[in-house]
């Protein structure tokens, strides 16, 4: 795996995601607890951190679909925190799920193409209405899947193949593909090597990178493996019991001992990487 951009390269420019003391919580449980961090535009932000942590709990308050007690969100400087999610898909935030939510049944070109649908600005009604403009926006929509997403991607064997016949390598790529076809600007990823074996966590990895790289995309993901999250990161957010216990460029992070604590009980981010790679290879 390699980094291609430096890192710490975009830490000047106004953050194209900001989050601000956000609380959330579920009855009696705190999901979250305060948390704040900054996406910097084109840069690779994980959060990380033990299961139960928070990490799924945040990523659908930024994406819309829980709304936090307290705190803000903003994206591209506007308060999006009582923005629901579709609108936010359509502002920009694009995401995938941590377990797939693809249509099994449905061919790799309709699931992508249901991620694109999210822009189009022809509705039901419209669309009877002003037939042309609806045939012109799917010729455009075929188009712009068809060449970028799917070449840049690597799927093209596969398009026409329903998704219940693909390997879960694959399925993770055609859900990216899917976060991709909203055009996002920032593309947040859910677990996007969960389950996967060595070689297509790799190939995920590039793709992560050649995004941001070729398309100018921001990434924030929610991931596990420990090893992917360091190399390919920019800036990565610790959490335990909904909090934010570290942040900062994966060095800082991985040397920071409470983040040591929270994983294993001890200072040791190494032992953890080891683990987590010996599971990831388990699970292949
Ligand atoms: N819908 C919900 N209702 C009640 N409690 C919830 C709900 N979703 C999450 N929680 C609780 O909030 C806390 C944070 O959970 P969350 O799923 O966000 O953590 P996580 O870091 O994503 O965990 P994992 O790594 O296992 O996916 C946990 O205590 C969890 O039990």
């Amino acid at each position: 795996m390699e980094t291609t951009l430096a890192r710490g390269a975009h830490t000047t420019a106004p953050p194209l995601l900001q989050v601000d003391s956000v609380t959330l919580a579920f009855g009696g449980v705190r999901a979250l607890s305060g948390v704040g961090f900054a996406v910097q535009p084109g840069s690779i932000t994980a959060v990380i951190g033990p299961n139960g942590a928070g990490k799924t709990s945040l990523f659908n308050t930024i994406s819309g679909f829980y709304r936090p007690s307290k705190g803000s969100i903003r994206f591209k400087g506007q308060d999006i925190t009582r923005i629901p999610a579709p609108q936010r898909a359509r502002m920009g935030l694009g995401r995938s799920f941590q377990n797939i939510a693809l249509f099994r049944g449905m061919t790799v070109l309709d699931n992508i193409k249901l991620g694109r649908h999210a822009h189009l600005q022809t509705n039901v009604f419209d669309a009877l209405l002003y037939w042309g403009r609806a045939r012109r926006e799917e010729a455009e929509l075929r188009r712009d899947i068809e060449e970028r997403i799917i070449d840049f991607l690597e799927i093209d064997h596969i398009r026409h193949a329903p998704v219940s016949a693909l390997s879960y390598g694959l399925q993770k790529r055609v859900e990216m593909a899917r976060a991709l076809a909203m055009q996002p600007e920032i593309l947040m990823l859910d677990e996007p090597v969960a389950g996967m074996n060595r070689e297509e966590t790799e190939d995920m990895a590039r793709f992560i990178l050649d995004v941001r790289a070729e398309w100018g995309v921001t990434v924030l993901m929610v991931e596990h493996d420990m090893g992917m999250v360091m190399d390919l990161s920019d800036h990565v957010v610790v959490l335990n019991f909904g909090q934010v216990i570290a942040q900062g460029v994966p060095a800082v992070v991985q040397a920071d001992p409470e983040v040591g604590r929270a994983y294993l009980g001890s200072g040791n981010v190494d032992e953890l990487r080891a683990k987590l790679r010996a599971a990831a290879g388990a699970a292949a």
